[in-house]
């Protein structure tokens, strides 16, 4: 599913048909804490679920948990994170694992990390070296900002992007709760001649003093203090009790049927896997 606005005329109508094929099969985000695989029961047989990168666990701890959920029938995306990793052997190593281990697609990201570890300062430099190994897997996707981000100026994520499009699949949005912008990001990449599928990254139902909290920690935080202060694009958010995405999935498809090329939807479930997947059959059920 590339495109979702296909066949879909614009309008109401338009934005139901697209409501209902972006929530079709949405991939989900879990963190590699001990209990992941518990989590993981929770998600519909088979599901694409990808693995985050943390600096504290490194990415042994990602790829173990990738493994683990391979066995388990699920189609696991590990993050590799380019500045947790010692070197080209240690990259290697990793690839070799989760190729034994039947996982067939990564998300290679710079990583939170201050200092690169060893030889791999960027994402592109870990794109790059995956091609030169012989063991880049069949699928691989990139983080894109419709935001912007707190420490990197948009003319570099915008040349960084352009050259990552020859070496990636898709790119997955941020967290960003605007889906405004999040549409707009899609068509500027269009104008700027990226024709990378742009998967739609959103919240899953979170708590809202927890999402605050872990925003703050991938700097996100601004962009989460003003949606607060903005009700309709996301007016749940961070009132007390929990987020859902309900307006900001509604805003997407709106921007999708209107044009905007969205090729999906990613779920940052935060671990709260049971909520967020009960809310996805809520929300197909209205979509209907
Ligand atoms: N969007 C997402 O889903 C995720 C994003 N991230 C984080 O987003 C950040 C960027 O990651 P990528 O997009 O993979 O970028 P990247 O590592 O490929 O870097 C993009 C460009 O920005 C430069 N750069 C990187 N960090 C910088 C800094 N602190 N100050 C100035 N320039 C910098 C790089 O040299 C490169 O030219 C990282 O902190 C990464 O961990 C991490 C996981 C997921
Ligand atoms: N800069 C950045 N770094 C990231 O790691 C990242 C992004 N952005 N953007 C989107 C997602 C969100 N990410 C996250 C962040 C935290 C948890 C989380 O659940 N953290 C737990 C602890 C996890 C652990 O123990 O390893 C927590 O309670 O903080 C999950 C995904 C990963 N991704």
């Amino acid at each position: 599913m590339d495109h979702l606005t296909d066949g879909a005329g614009e309008g109401g109508a338009g934005a139901r048909t697209t409501l209902a094929a972006l929530l079709a099969d949405p991939r989900f985000e879990v963190a590699p804490t001990a209990d992941v695989l518990d989590l993981a029961s929770d998600l519909p047989a088979g599901a694409t679920v990808t693995v985050t990168t943390t600096p504290r666990r490194g990415v042994a701890a990602t790829v173990a948990a990738a493994e683990a959920l391979a066995a388990r029938g699920f189609a696991a995306v590990p993050h590799l994170a380019a500045r947790s990793l010692r070197d080209r052997a240690e990259l290697a190593e990793h690839l070799d694992r989760l190729a034994a281990a039947g996982v067939r697609e990564v998300f290679v990201v710079g990583g939170d990390a201050r200092e690169a570890a060893g030889q791999l300062p960027d994402g592109l430099a870990l794109l790059r070296v995956m091609e030169e190994l012989g063991r880049r897997p069949p699928r691989v996707g990139v983080p894109s900002y419709p935001d912007g981000h707190h420490r990197i100026d948009d003319d570099v994520l915008w040349a960084d992007l352009r050259v990552k499009q020859f070496h990636a699949d898709y790119t997955v949005t941020q967290l960003c709760f605007d889906a405004d912008l999040v549409g707009r990001f899609a068509r500027e990449a269009r104008a700027r001649g990226i024709d990378l599928p742009v998967i739609a990254g959103v919240p899953g139902v979170v708590d809202a003093a927890r999402l605050l909290r872990l925003s703050v920690r991938i700097g996100v935080a601004d962009a989460a203090r003003f949606a607060r202060s903005h009700r309709g694009t996301a007016g749940s958010l961070l009132r007390p009790g929990r987020h859902t995405p309900d307006e900001l999935v509604a805003g997407l498809a709106a921007g999708a049927a209107a044009g905007a090329d969205l090729a999906g939807l990613h779920l940052y479930t935060f671990n709260q896997v049971a909520p967020t997947v009960r809310w996805l059959s809520r929300a197909r059920r209205a979509a209907a």
